[in-house]
């Protein structure tokens, strides 16, 4: 079977650093992928040379087994592509921005595909607000209807959801959802990692520039079972002592509660011997299995920058 998507080899330098270092993955049709890694890591670059609007400097892209390079028309009608900057044509109404579009790429038009992308996007009383005017989720709802109007069969969504409120989040990922039940594979980038855990059956990792992890969700998550110990302290501590940075320590609860992630190589004991040496009380401990957010930090080394906190 033709991979929906196959890149080899792939490589980016800006001014002489390398920011993409020959990375190579391959995504199945009907697959949500997700490429996750933390700022910089060379996800948006790996993404636009995907599109074709960043030049690639080694390597090959292929689309439903196209050359990205050699068949750029063929490759830019399969493929949709929100990308992360809102990059919008200021003054048009949406309604026309998206005929625009349709007609960029070259796709017949299909009434009844833009209806539904317009009712399912809520995008209806809309239609005819120039996009200057338009609130930050509704400049997402129309960046997705602005990816899908050609109903690629690859939707590529960098980061779609940054910055938008919950209930918007989870419609967007219903619509995705639906419109992958149907046969469009997706491939996506999110800081938000539980939202990669339920979305995505194979995720892959980045950090500077090469690909370090890439698995199918579960064996992902299985890497660090039972590899993380919650701790309820008696006094609330204000930050993280920089001893458990190892240990991918976090805090919650005002203070109260420290999650730990036991990296491979080494033991609850040498967890708790660190905490013993930092000096906390502990009252209380238990196991629990490990989020994608502690197998993230736990390969890079850093946090992600969520909804929930900031970068470490
Ligand atoms: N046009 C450009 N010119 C110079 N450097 C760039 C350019 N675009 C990206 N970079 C650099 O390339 C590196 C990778 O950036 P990229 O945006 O691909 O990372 P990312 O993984 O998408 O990060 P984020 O999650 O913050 O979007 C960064 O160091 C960035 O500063």
């Amino acid at each position: 079977m033709t991979n929906a998507l196959q890149i080899t080899d792939l490589w980016k330098s800006f001014a002489g650093t390398a920011v993409v270092k020959g990375v190579e993955f391959a995504i199945a049709p009907g697959e949500i992928f997700g490429l996750l890694g933390p700022n910089g890591a060379g996800k948006s670059t790996t993404i636009n040379m995907v599109a074709g609007v960043a030049r690639i400097d080694r390597g090959s892209v292929k689309v439903f087994g196209y050359d990205n390079q050699r068949e750029y028309r063929r490759t830019r009608r399969l493929v949709g592509v929100m990308h992360q900057e809102i990059v919008i044509d200021h003054f048009f109404p949406i309604d026309r921005a998206l005929r625009i579009h349709s007609g960029y790429y070259g796709a017949p038009a299909d009434a009844a595909w833009r209806e539904r992308l317009i009712e399912r996007l809520d995008l209806g009383p809309h239609l005819h607000k120039p996009m200057n005017k338009l609130s930050g989720g509704l400049k997402r709802r129309f960046m997705v209807a602005k990816a899908l109007i050609h109903k690629p069969r690859l939707l590529i969504l960098d980061e779609p959801t940054a910055g938008v409120d919950v209930e918007l989040r989870h419609g967007l990922w219903d619509f995705v959802r639906e419109i992958n039940h149907e046969g469009t594979t997706v491939l996506l980038t999110t800081h938000y990692l539980e939202e990669a855990e339920q979305m995505c059956g194979r995720i892959a990792i980045m950090n500077h520039g090469e690909l370090i992890a890439l698995e199918r969700t579960p064996e992902l998550l299985r890497r660090l079972e039972n590899r993380c110990l919650v701790l309820t302290l008696s006094r609330p501590l204000g930050q993280v002592p920089a001893e458990l940075a190892a240990f991918g320590a976090t805090l919650e609860a005002g203070g109260e509660t420290l999650t730990l992630a036991i990296p491979p190589g080494k033991t609850a004991g040498d967890a708790l011997g660190a905490l013993t040496r930092v000096g906390v009380e502990i009252a209380e401990i238990e196991t629990r299995k490990a989020g994608l957010e502690e197998v993230f930090i736990e390969l890079t080394g850093m946090r992600v920058k969520n909804g929930r906190g900031g970068e470490r």
